[in-house]
C-alpha cells in the first residue's frame, strides 16, 4: 500500500443501545499517511465509534474495510493484529512497570526461554520502537510513573506501532480520544509533531478533540458528527472555526466566548485569604486575597503548585505552614467536608471518578450536593428534583434520554455537565473550578461562561484554573501566575485592559 491510498472506510454504521441510536448510519474514509480530526457535541457519537474501530463493541449494522479487506474486530487484540490502535483519555498504562514491560504486556512470551523473561532483549526491542515515534531519550527501564502524562502518550503509541510491526501491518491506524487535554502547551507541541512524524511514515490517525483551534492545526481533513449523524465533512486547509462550530451546533455562533461586556468588578470584602500558605515541597508564600463576586483565575504549567493550591484551599490537603481564614475566620481544613460546611466547593479535574456517582441517575446526582438545603422539615420533593435536573439538561444541553438516566450511560462530555451542574445548584460562597471546561463541547462552553459569571454576578468568587490561557485571561477579573511553588506574577483583568499573553507566559515559565 502506497502513502494517500485508502486505509479504512467506514460504511453506514449504526450502534443502537436500548433502542436509542448513538450512530446512525455513518461514513468515514481515511487514507494513509492522513490526520483526520473527528468532532461534535457531547454524545454526538464519536467516542462509540472510536469503541467500534477498536473492538470494543460490536455496531448494529454497516461494514468496515481495512486495507481492503473486511474489518470487524471482536476485540482491541483482534483491531491491534490489523494494526489499530487507541490511546485513551484516561492512559492505559500501568505506572509501576517500567516502559519496555507495559509496550509488552501480554506478549512477554515473545522473549521467553523455559519461562524466564530475556528482559535485555524485551528492552532492545522496545528502544527500537520508542525510536521509530522519536522517543531516544525514553529509557525502557524506566518505570511509567517517573514520565510525564506527553511522553506517557508517545510511549502508548509507540505500543501501537510496536503491535502493528509484529503484526506485518505495514501503516498503522492510531486513534487519539481527547489525548491534549492532560497536557501543557509544550506537551501538546510534542505530541503534534510526533503525529505528524508518524503521518509522514505512512500512518494514519484520528484525533478526537473538543478544541477546534488544535483539530484546525493539526489534521488534513475533518468529519463533524451531530446527533449521531455526518453533518460535515471538510478538508482542513478551507475549514475555519465557525464553519465546524455551525455543522457541530446546528447554529451559527452568536456570543462572545468570554463575553467581556458582562464582566463586573468584584465587591470589595474579602471572603478567602490566605497568608504565607506552604505545602512543603510543593508551594510555599502563597498569599492572595479574594473579595465577594471575583473570578480569580491561577495559571501555570503543571507542577507549579497550582493544582495542588486547590487541594489545600477545599481541604483535600492540609498546608504545612500559613493561614487561611474564610469570611474573617482562621480556618485549618483537614477534610473536605469541613470547608464544604463553610460554603467551598470544589469541581475536582478527575470528574468521572471523584464527582458523580455512576449508579445513580441524573436527578440523584444533581440533588446530592444539595440534599440539606432541599429538605423541608426533612423532606425533598422528588418532582422538584426532576425539574431541577430538566432544567439543567436544557441549560447544559446534556444529551440523556431523560432526568431518570444512570449518569454511567452517558458519554465522558455530558457526564461532566452532571458534575458541573451538581456543583453549581449548591449554591456555595466559593467555588473552586479545575479545568471547567475540558472535555465539553463548544456550545455547553459557552453555556458554561456565563453560569460561571451569572455566578460572580450573585456574588459567588471564583477560583478558575482555566483550560486555556484565553479562557483564564477572558473571565477573570485578576489573574495570578505560578511557577515551581511560588507566585510569580499578579495581574489586574478588567474587561477593557486585559493582560497580553506574552506577559503571562513570561511568569509561567
Ligand atoms: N454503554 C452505553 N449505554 C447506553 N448509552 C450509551 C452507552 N455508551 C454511549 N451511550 C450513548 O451514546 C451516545 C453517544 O455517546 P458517545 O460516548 O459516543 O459520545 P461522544 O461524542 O464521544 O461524547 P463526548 O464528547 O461527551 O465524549 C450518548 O447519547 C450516550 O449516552
Amino acid at each position: 500500500m502506497k502513502s494517500g491510498d485508502i486505509l479504512l472506510q467506514v460504511r453506514q454504521i449504526s450502534k443502537n443501545f436500548s433502542g436509542n441510536p448513538a450512530l446512525k448510519s455513518v461514513n468515514m474514509t481515511v487514507h494513509s499517511g492522513e490526520i483526520i480530526g473527528l468532532v461534535g457535541e457531547n454524545g454526538a457519537g464519536k467516542s462509540t465509534l472510536l469503541k467500534i474501530l477498536m473492538g470494543v463493541q460490536p455496531p448494529s449494522s454497516g461494514e468496515m474495510i481495512l486495507a481492503g479487506a473486511p474489518y470487524a474486530p471482536r476485540n482491541p487484540r483482534e483491531a491491534n493484529e490489523r494494526g489499530v490502535g487507541m490511546v485513551f483519555q484516561e492512559q492505559s498504562l500501568i505506572t509501576n512497570l517500567t516502559v519496555g514491560q507495559n509496550m509488552f504486556f501480554g506478549d512477554e512470551k515473545m522473549f521467553s526461554t523455559l519461562g524466564m523473561i530475556n528482559y535485555r532483549k524485551m528492552y532492545e526491542q522496545a528502544a527500537k520502537s520508542l525510536a521509530e515515534v522519536g522517543l531516544d531519550s525514553v529509557r525502557p527501564e524506566k518505570y511509567v510513573r517517573e514520565l510525564n502524562f506527553a511522553t506517557r502518550q508517545m510511549v502508548e503509541i509507540a505500543k501501537v506501532i510496536n503491535k502493528a510491526n509484529s503484526a506485518n501491518v505495514e501503516h498503522a491506524l492510531i486513534l487519539l480520544d481527547e489525548p491534549t487535554s492532560v497536557l501543557n502547551e509544550q506537551e501538546v507541541e510534542l505530541l503534534y509533531s510526533q503525529v505528524r512524524n508518524l503521518a509522514s511514515r505512512g500512518h494514519s490517525v484520528i484525533f478526537v478533540s473538543h478544541r477546534l483551534d488544535e483539530v484546525l492545526t493539526l489534521t488534513d481533513r475533518i468529519y463533524v458528527f451531530r446527533d449521531a449523524e455526518n453533518a460535515g465533512e471538510f478538508v482542513t486547509a478551507e475549514c475555519r472555526e465557525e464553519m465546524l462550530y455551525e455543522a457541530m451546533v446546528g447554529r451559527a455562533t452568536t456570543s462572545e466566548y468570554y463575553d467581556l461586556e458582562h464582566q463586573r468588578a468584584p465587591e470589595d470584602d474579602v471572603v478567602l485569604e490566605a497568608e504565607n500558605l506552604h505545602l512543603f515541597g510543593v508551594f510555599k508564600d502563597v498569599s492572595f486575597q479574594l473579595h465577594r463576586g471575583e473570578i480569580l483565575g491561577i495559571c501555570g504549567v503543571v507542577g507549579s503548585g497550582k493544582e495542588e493550591l486547590c487541594s489545600v484551599l477545599c481541604g483535600d490537603e492540609c498546608a504545612t505552614d500559613g493561614r487561611m481564614s474564610v469570611k474573617g475566620r482562621v480556618v485549618r481544613y483537614r477534610q473536605p467536608a469541613s470547608a464544604l460546611s463553610d460554603g467551598i466547593t470544589m469541581i475536582p479535574q478527575e470528574r468521572n471518578a471523584e464527582g458523580v456517582f455512576g449508579m445513580l441517575d441524573i436527578t440523584d446526582n444533581i440533588a446530592a450536593s444539595s440534599l440539606e438545603k432541599r429538605a423541608r422539615a426533612g423532606f425533598l420533593s422528588g418532582k422538584k428534583l426532576v425539574a431541577l435536573a430538566r432544567e439543567w439538561i436544557e441549560r447544559l444541553r446534556i444529551r440523556t434520554p431523560g432526568p431518570k438516566t444512570p449518569v454511567s450511560s452517558l458519554s465522558g462530555g455530558n457526564a461532566q455537565k452532571v458534575v458541573f451542574a451538581k456543583m453549581l445548584s449548591s449554591d456555595s460562597d466559593v467555588v473552586l473550578l479545575n479545568h471547567p471546561t475540558r472535555g465539553v463541547d463548544v456550545g455547553a462552553k459557552v453555556e458554561i461562561y456565563g453560569i460561571i459569571r451569572e455566578m460572580a454576578q450573585r456574588g459567588c468568587s471564583v477560583i478558575l484554573l482555566g483550560d486555556t490561557l484565553d479562557e483564564c485571561i477572558g473571565l477573570s477579573n485578576r489573574v495570578l501566575v505560578m511557577k515551581d511553588g511560588l507566585i510569580t506574577g499578579e495581574f489586574d483583568a478588567p474587561a477593557e485592559h486585559k493582560p497580553e499573553h506574552l506577559d503571562i507566559i513570561q511568569c509561567m515559565m
